[in-house]
């Protein structure tokens, strides 16, 4: 499979040496101030570049029909004008604030234990993201699909804040240390106990693995999917 990467950073280039491993050719490394490149040469696009560019990059391959997956967080001011680019143009398009497999996991698990806890009005919810230092996004992208995942299950809370939380609103707090590749933690307390389900990466191997994945799994179609079609999941 041919692969363009939008962005050659971090996940670029742990996503290349897996997409290389499992036999794909990554036919188009863009980065910043590149321009004048041909997207149709690839069969597939995978987006890690930076929030303010993800859309840009997203509507480019849309609109060449070529299939994409979006890893970039931050940009989800625009997501329901990718979806109508994509519906219009009837392409195909993945987005995921977290493509490993255990955070997927983890999304289900904090799924059910939203529901199990909705009418325990004596546990009080927070989030906690830790990140690197170089992130330029707050909250993660993946704590806010955490957060809005809690919202539809859990009848107490109706929207989150960064840093801040009351009565209905989850407190996500984000830390930044150096070198974390990412780690999510959802605790309830009580006066008399704590419960915490948390998510921690050891490296971006997982993130690049399901992007590849999502990557080699979307080719050949048509429409809007997410990481739960790709792995058959929830
Ligand atoms: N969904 C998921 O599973 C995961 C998502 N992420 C997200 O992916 C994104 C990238 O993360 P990471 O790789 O760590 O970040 P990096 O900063 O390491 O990489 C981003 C890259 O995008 C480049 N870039 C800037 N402008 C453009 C442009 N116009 N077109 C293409 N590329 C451009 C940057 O170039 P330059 O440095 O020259 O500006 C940089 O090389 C973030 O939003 C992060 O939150 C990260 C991990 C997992
Ligand atoms: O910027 C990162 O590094 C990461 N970003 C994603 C997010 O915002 O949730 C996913 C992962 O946690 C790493």
């Amino acid at each position: 499979m041919n692969i363009a990467l939008l962005g050659y950073g971090r996940m670029g280039q742990t996503i290349e040496q897996i997409a290389i491993k499992r036999g794909h050719t990554i036919v188009l490394k863009v980065d910043k101030d590149d321009t004048g490149y041909d997207i149709t040469k690839a069969d597939v696009a995978i987006d890690f570049s930076i929030p303010d560019v993800a859309f840009n990059n997203i509507s480019m391959c849309l609109n060449n029909q070529v299939p994409v997956i979006s890893g970039t967080t931050g940009w989800l001011h625009d997501y329901d004008n990718a979806i109508a680019l994509c519906k219009e143009k009837k392409g195909a398009f993945i987005y995921a604030s977290n493509y490993s497999l255990g955070v997927n996991i983890f999304f289900e698990l904090n799924k059910v234990l939203a529901k199990m806890m909705s009418n325990l009005k004596q546990y009080n919810i927070s989030l906690e993201e830790i990140h690197h230092t170089k992130k330029l996004d707050a909250p993660s992208g993946t704590a806010i699909s955490l957060a809005n995942d809690i919202i539809a299950k859990h009848s107490t809370y109706e929207n989150w804040a960064l840093h801040e939380g009351n009565e209905n609103t989850i407190p996500i707090i984000a830390k930044r240390i150096e070198d974390v590749p990412g780690t999510h933690t959802v605790t309830y307390e009580s006066d008399v106990d704590t419960i915490t389900i948390e998510h921690m990466a050891h490296n971006r191997g997982g993130f690049a693995l399901g992007a590849v994945i999502a990557a080699e799994w979307i080719v050949g179609k048509t429409g809007i999917f997410t990481m739960n079609d790709v792995l058959n999941i929830g």
